[in-house]
């Protein structure tokens, strides 16, 4: 989370003029609730069954840029999905992850001291997300434009 996924999927869609999705916001979409609300009131399974679904959904329907919610991955059967696709692991350190969240306003696995949850999925994640990429970009001290520019290279 504040690692730039949905910024930096936007800019490339511009750049290479195709469609971008976001499953956060088709979760938003399909469902008419906030994911925040889908948390509070059904629980993190059953966010993580309607997860599940928007990326399968999005990887087949879906040609252009995808950018996922921050936990997806940690599905194996996304996982599974994601090995056929370039995938960009946009790393952030955690001093720039808690200044571009801020509160945690509307991010549910941020609830308590937003500090300390962003470095407990940071640790528990990292390993994971370096093993799906196949891109990795630095994010720290950069704009989203300095980051998409790498990635427009990187995929060229
Ligand atoms: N490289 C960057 N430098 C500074 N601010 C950034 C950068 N990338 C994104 N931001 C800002 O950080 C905030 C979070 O960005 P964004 O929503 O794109 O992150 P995300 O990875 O999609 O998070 P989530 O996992 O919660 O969906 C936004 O306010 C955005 O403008
Ligand atoms: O990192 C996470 O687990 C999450 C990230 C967001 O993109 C949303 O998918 C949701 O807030 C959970
Ligand atoms: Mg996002």
């Amino acid at each position: 989370m504040g690692a730039g996924k949905t910024t930096v999927a936007g800019l490339l869609g511009d750049a290479w003029d195709v469609p971008v999705r976001d499953t956060d916001a088709d979760i938003v979409a399909s469902t008419g609730r906030e994911i925040s609300d889908i948390f509070v009131e059904s629980g993190e399974d059953a966010f993580r069954e309607l997860e599940g679904a928007a990326v399968t959904a999005a990887l087949a329907e879906h040609e252009g840029v995808l950018a996922l919610g921050g936990g997806a991955v940690m599905r194996e059967s996304t996982r599974e999905l994601l090995a056929e696709a370039p995938v960009v692991f946009l790393r952030v350190g955690l001093t720039d992850a808690v200044k571009r969240v801020g509160l945690g306003v509307g991010r549910p696995m941020l609830l308590g001291n937003v500090r300390s949850r962003i470095k407990t999925l940071l640790d528990e994640r990292t390993p994971v997300y370096e093993s799906v990429a196949t891109h990795v970009v630095e994010t720290d001290n950069r704009t989203p434009d300095e980051v998409a520019a790498e990635i427009l290279e990187l995929l060229a």
